[in-house]
């Protein structure tokens, strides 16, 4: 469990955090739009950026601080895009950074690398070079350099951005199994990803957290507020213009169905089952939202 408490973080006189208060817990994504403070907060729990106000508790079986330095080594952070030693081999690659975390003893370095090669699924490809391997490997060639020093906390920047559906769903199948005994915090944009992945969710927006909750709970606050209207293409500017438009399917060349929420009924609208997208994005648009106040859910 980390709990971040009141996170501020300021560049010169722009408020990137502001007072930022998240309880994270087993599988967790934090959701937002470009700009959001993703990366910034990353960065704050990776131990990479300093803070101006707030304080970040981390709990877990092991240990109990305030002061995220000392359990750096408990933290492990996947990049976005890991291409560490593109020339190298899969094997020296992790031996490189086996080396960087400290594993001095050879054999057992080694037996380490086969280990977690194995946890990922890599041990074909040990001797294949990194810039060799395709996106979908060498997310899980990052995932396999984190694992060397066995972290409880894994922090991960865009799990699936880059990879194509068969390596996304391998990709997320990996990262479920190794939940189990870790907190994994995911950064994305992507809410397909969060929502197959995650037990609980933070929405940020310009520095603020919006809403806190479960995946169920999230989609419930745009309860109400999802319809379906049909109409045809041509119409389609104007609704625009008078809905938040999710989703449009065509069902014939002159027919669309189209999914927008709206906090009144439509003419002709059927009402819908909200899901997490819905829900993403009536809080992002700021429904029942009070001012300054997060979602209590
Ligand atoms: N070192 C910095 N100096 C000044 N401003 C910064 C710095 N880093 C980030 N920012 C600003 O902070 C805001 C939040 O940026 P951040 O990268 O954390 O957002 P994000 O949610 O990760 O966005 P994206 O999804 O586009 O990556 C942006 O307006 C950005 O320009």
């Amino acid at each position: 469990m980390i709990q971040v408490r009141n996170l501020t973080k300021s560049y010169k006189y722009k408020k990137i955090l502001s007072e930022a208060t998240l309880n994270i817990e087993g599988i967790y994504g934090l959701i937002g739009p470009n700009g959001a403070g993703k990366t910034t907060l990353m960065r704050i729990l990776a131990g990479l950026v300093s803070v101006n106000e707030g304080e970040i508790l981390v709990e877990s079986d092991k240990f109990q601080s305030k002061d995220l330095k000392s359990v750096r080594n408990n933290i492990g952070y996947l990049p976005q895009d890991f291409n560490m030693y593109p020339k190298a081999t899969v094997f020296e690659c992790l031996e490189h950074i086996a080396i960087l975390k400290g594993l001095k003893d050879r054999k057992e370095r080694r037996n380490r690398i086969e280990q977690v090669l194995e946890q990922v699924n890599l041990l074909e490809a040990t001797k294949q070079k990194v810039h060799k391997l395709s996106g979908g490997m060498r997310k899980r060639l990052g995932i396999a350099q984190v694992f060397l020093t066995d972290p409880g906390i894994l922090i991960i920047d865009e799990p699936t951005a880059g990879l194509d559906i068969f390596e996304r769903i391998r990709f997320r199948n990996l990262l479920r199994e190794i939940s189990k005994d870790k907190t994994i915090i995911i950064f994305s944009h992507i809410v397909e990803d969060v929502e197959f992945l995650c037990t609980k969710l933070g929405i940020i927006k310009e520095g603020k957290v919006l809403a806190e909750g479960t995946p169920s709970e999230i989609a419930q606050t745009s309860s109400g507020l999802v319809w379906e209207i049909q109409a045809h293409p041509d119409h389609l500017p104007e609704i625009f213009k008078q809905y938040t438009v999710i989703d449009i399917k065509q069902q014939d060349y002159n027919l669309l169905d189209i999914r927008i929420l709206s906090e009144q009924k439509p003419n002709k609208a059927t009402p819908l089952k909200p899901t997490l997208i819905d829900g993403y994005l009536s809080i992002i648009n700021g429904w029942g939202i009070e001012k300054d106040e997060p979602i209590k859910i």
